[in-house]
């Protein structure tokens, strides 16, 4: 279907192009005016992968996804997709990319079904192909029960996944997700999360942002590390953790007054020790035996926890800060 929805928008003769990559940046730069969002970063994707931009509020993920998604200029550097710039081939790169923005903007007049009808429409696609597609679409998003509802009866999750049924309409390669479960409750992110696992099983190449660990871990073959505008490190998951954490992280909380004052009791426990105003955590690769030789101490925390280290132990660890503040 995608050399369809090729043939419909491309004006140009598109050039043969050869790469192991469906999106390559070099030191891809976005200004505006004296300040720097996107600070020269590069990375590579391969066909098929789930690749995360994890990082904290303003890191500048949302400025590289607008820039993959052509709907940002960049200021400098290179980016191809699916071997071509999307400065020169716009409409040709969007056919291959479906995009999940930040915010849904669903047509709110629309009923659930008519919102992917006039999206399609707008592709240009033809009537024969929308209709059984859009019916499929609804299956997948879990939506058939909903096709004839307002768009704004839906509940939040139901709505992003519209937005995601909305966004495969031309059977994109690559879909860009923008935080794809910010605001929703933990039962609507897990619907999410098993909708996504599902289009990367049938190979689409998913590109999401995010700030929260727990999705990066969930949802990411490979991550980079954004924070200020630059790459802080880059990996999969679980070789982040090894290379930046220990295995295992006791978390104590002293109390407010407390926590900032105990470190030098804690002095020598563990490989490690961050201090932060509301806990002090203690990388150690065994956490219990860490645990112990604090209340060896005789220090009595009011509440410990011992836990495997996370995504937020490592851009911790790289930035001295919290993922989410
Ligand atoms: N149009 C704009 N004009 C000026 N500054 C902008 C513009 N868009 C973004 N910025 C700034 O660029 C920086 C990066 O923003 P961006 O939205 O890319 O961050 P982010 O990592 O996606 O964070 P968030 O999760 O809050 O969207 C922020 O400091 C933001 O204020």
């Amino acid at each position: 279907m995608l050399s369809q929805v090729s043939q419909i928008t491309s004006s140009k003769t598109v050039p043969e192009t050869r790469s192991d990559f469906v999106i390559s940046a070099r030191n891809l730069t976005k200004s505006y005016g004296d300040f720097t969002a996107v600070n020269g970063i590069s990375f590579d994707v391969p066909p098929g992968e789930s690749f995360g931009l994890l990082g904290p509020n303003g890191a500048g993920k949302s400025t590289t996804m607008k820039m993959i998604g052509g709907v940002a200029q960049r200021s400098g550097g290179d980016l191809s997709i699916m071997g071509l710039d999307p400065n020169t081939y716009g409409p040709e790169v969007r056919a291959h990319l479906g995009v999940v923005p930040q915010q849904d903007n669903l047509d709110e007049d629309l009923r659930v079904r008519d919102n992917l009808l006039a999206y399609g429409r707008y592709f240009g696609l033809p009537k024969s192909y929308l209709q059984p597609k859009a019916d499929e679409l609804l299956e997948f998003a879990q939506l058939t029960d909903k096709a004839k509802a307002r768009v704004d009866s839906l509940s939040g999750g139901m709505k992003r996944r519209l937005t995601i049924a909305r966004s495969l309409i031309n059977d994109p390669k690559i879909l860009l997700l923008d935080e794809p479960t910010t605001g929703l409750d933990p039962q609507a992110r897990h619907i999410l999360w098993d909708r996504l696992f599902r289009l990367k099983e049938a190979g689409v190449t998913l590109i999401l942002t995010t700030h929260y660990m727990d999705e990066a871990e969930q949802l990411c073959d490979r991550l980079i590390v954004v924070d200020k505008g630059a790459i802080m490190t880059e990996g999969s998951p679980s070789a982040l953790i090894r290379e930046h954490s220990t295995r295992e992280v006791v978390e104590l909380r002293f109390g407010s007054e407390r926590n900032t004052t105990v470190a030098a009791e804690l002095e020598g426990i563990g490989e490690r020790m961050e201090t932060l105003p509301d806990r002090v955590l203690i990388y150690a690769d065994d956490g219990e035996a860490a645990l112990e030789a604090v209340t060896g101490r005789g220090l009595r925390p009011i509440t410990s926890l011992v836990r495997r280290s996370s995504l937020e132990d490592v851009f911790l660890r790289l930035t001295g800060r919290s993922l989410v503040d």
